[in-house]
């Protein structure tokens, strides 16, 4: 069985005549992590928005799960957007006048199917349960970001892909919120992406991925050594 989930060839992005992504080429596996790093500016967001059907590239194909989006509609996209891809983002995206629990719901809102108990389960393994009836504005930022991560499992999606998750969590928050993700994704088997220039976050991942100057390579095992572990 082929076990990608997402396959990306030879993406090209050009933004106001400057190439963002210059043949960009990835293969996402079901029940796999993968880190995306590389420095500012070097279109790491970019990636992020085409590998999550939120924007088109230029030029290359997009394969997810079989089906090639290159070409597909926006209302296709957005329906296998909604069926396969859960988001994580830095800065949460909750909304402020909905409590947690309503926030995690909107994926199953949109679907037209609430699922209360799936909610329970992710809320209980997220250690969130107390805080369900809370509005975002009483929420500490960790707090914000489990109910993010609840938002983006709402629908069991296939792949969760976040940016930068922990740019705005201190250290110990930052590592309890990862190990939430990869603890859900066990569970899950689903795969997860993480975009991020935290160099900490490095050896809790199956392959390191850089992005530089357009392009990207897979990051060699002695590399992967020499950042200092969060734990
Ligand atoms: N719509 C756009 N039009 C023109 N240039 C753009 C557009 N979107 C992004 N860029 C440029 O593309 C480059 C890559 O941006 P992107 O946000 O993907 O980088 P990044 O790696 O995520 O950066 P950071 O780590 O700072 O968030 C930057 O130089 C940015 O200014």
């Amino acid at each position: 069985m082929n076990q990608a989930l997402l396959q990306a060839d030879g993406l090209l992005i050009q933004r106001g005549g400057d190439e963002i992504l210059d043949g960009v080429s990835i293969q996402i596996n079901r029940d796999s992590s993968t880190l995306i790093q590389g420095p500012s500016g070097s279109g790491k967001t970019t990636l992020f928005n085409v590998l999550g059907l939120l924007d088109s590239p230029t030029a290359g194909t997009l394969v997810v799960d079989g089906h090639d989006v290159s070409e597909s509609s926006e209302r296709t996209r957005a329906r296998i957007r909604r069926e396969t891809v859960g988001f994580v983002f830095q800065d949460f995206r909750l909304i402020d006048d909905l409590t947690a629990r309503e926030n995690a719901a909107v994926p199953q809102d949109h679907r037209g199917k609430r699922d209360e108990d799936w909610l329970d389960t992710l809320f209980d393994a997220l250690d969130i349960t107390d805080l369900a009836d809370q509005y975002p504005a009483t929420l500490s930022g960790g707090e914000k970001q489990r109910v993010a991560i609840a938002r983006a499992l709402a629908n069991q999606p296939d792949v969760i892909l976040a940016d930068e998750p922990t740019g705005q969590l201190d250290p110990e928050t930052a590592a309890q919120v990862l190990d939430l993700l990869f603890d859900l994704r066990d569970r899950t088997e689903m795969a997860l992406v993480v975009i991020s220039h935290d160099r900490r976050l490095a050896d809790r991942f199956d392959r390191v991925l850089i992005l530089d100057d357009g392009a990207l390579t897979e990051q060699s095992s002695a590399q992967l050594s020499t950042p200092p572990s969060l734990h």
